[in-house]
């Protein structure tokens, strides 16, 4: 495809990452407008539309991405949105930044894998947007360049303030841990081969019945481990952090040192307080790759395969999480369209 200069996008699903996308590809990424918005909620898709030149607001997906002022397709409506959007975007051989998760289950998100496959060809980059972040690519290229030697162990924390009313235990995972999922697959280049979910006592400043925080262990097809504390209600902050254990020594992200002050007797930084303050470099890096590759007629990025592979694990762990015990995951070959 050969879109004409701007790459016209339809941002599907104007809530929080929604908007803050239409946002960024109006004022921050170069190449690219929106010319249309898609929400059920219809007022609510007025009103992102209002604060866009040439933006026009729609209900149905299908019927903005049917039209002549579409070249390319974001999707943030909630993910079990995502398979009926995807198909959509595929009618129409559109390119799709899907925000994660692909779709929020296995057989969903395979479906959506053979449906690309019948096109011949990639269409969609997944929302992992962590592999755009630049700390996550400065760890990714030391354990590629083999100095620290072959990766064993990787400890991960993923902390969030609090959680939404909506938020189920099964969300910590397939939500949240989703993105240590996908990191621990494309920092270690290994599938993840079995979930165990421990759960300790629930924190007092959970919501009632929430099972947070979880302690997911994921094991991997090259033999490596890689452990995740997932906690939405901590409270006091946002956290992402990571700490590759290799053979002659570690690497570590996300301590949130750039600044540290002294004063008054005491030391110490500031917190991050949500994702959108934590990442908002790598969503503007990851728009912007997505958006240049597309004008390029090109597709990169985490894969619908990566999709796929992540729902199948998030699915094994919240099994673990309800049952106990370890879970194997269970993938289908990888297809050539993959490799
Ligand atoms: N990459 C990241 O760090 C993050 C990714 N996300 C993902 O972004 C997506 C959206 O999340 P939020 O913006 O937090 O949700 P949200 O609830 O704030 O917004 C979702 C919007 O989609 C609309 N919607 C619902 N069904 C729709 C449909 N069938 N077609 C069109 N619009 C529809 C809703 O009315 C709402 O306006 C989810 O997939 C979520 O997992 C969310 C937070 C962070
Ligand atoms: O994707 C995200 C949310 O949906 C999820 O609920 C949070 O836990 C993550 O930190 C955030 O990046």
């Amino acid at each position: 495809m050969k879109p004409r200069e701007p790459l016209r996008i339809a941002v599907v699903g104007t809530g929080r990452m929604g908007a803050d996308h239409v946002r960024r590809i109006d004022r921050v990424v170069n190449g690219a407008r929106v010319t249309a918005v898609v929400d059920v909620d219809a007022e609510r898709a007025k009103s992102v539309a209002a604060g866009v030149d040439g933006c026009t607001a729609h209900t149905d997906p299908a019927a903005a991405m049917a039209s002549a002022d579409v070249d390319a397709v974001l999707v943030a409506s909630p993910g079990p949105a995502h398979e009926a959007a995807l198909l959509a975007a595929f009618e129409h051989d559109l390119p799709v930044l899907c925000e994660k998760p692909l779709t929020p289950d296995a057989a969903s998100a395979l479906r959506v894998l053979e449906a690309e496959q019948a096109l011949g060809h990639r269409r969609v980059q997944v929302g992992f947007m962590r592999r755009y972040d630049a700390e996550y690519v400065r760890l990714k290229a030391l354990l590629d360049s083999g100095r620290l030697g072959r990766p064993l162990m990787l400890h991960n924390r993923h902390r969030n303030v609090a959680s939404p009313p909506f938020f189920t235990s099964a969300m910590l995972i397939s939500d949240s841990v989703a993105h240590e999922v996908d990191a621990t697959r494309w920092l270690l280049g290994h599938e993840i081969s079995a979930v165990t979910v421990l759960r300790p006592t629930p924190s007092s400043g959970a919501p009632e019945g929430l099972r947070d925080p979880q302690f997911v262990l994921l094991e991997t097809d090259g033999g490596a481990i890689s452990d995740v504390e997932i906690f939405v209600n901590c409270g006091f902050g946002y956290q992402v952090q990571a700490e590759a254990v290799c053979e002659r020594g570690t690497a570590r992200i996300g301590d949130g040192h750039a600044l540290v002050t002294h004063t008054a007797g005491h030391w110490g930084g500031t917190i991050t307080q949500d994702w959108t303050e934590r990442f908002a470099q790598a969503y503007d890096d990851e728009v912007q790759a997505w958006v240049d590759s597309t004008r390029r007629g090109e597709v990169d990025g985490p894969s619908t395969w990566d999709g796929y592979a992540a729902a199948a694990v998030c699915e094994a762990g919240v099994r673990a999480l309800e049952e106990g015990g370890r879970v194997e995951v269970d993938l289908v070959e990888k297809p050539p369209l993959y490799r």
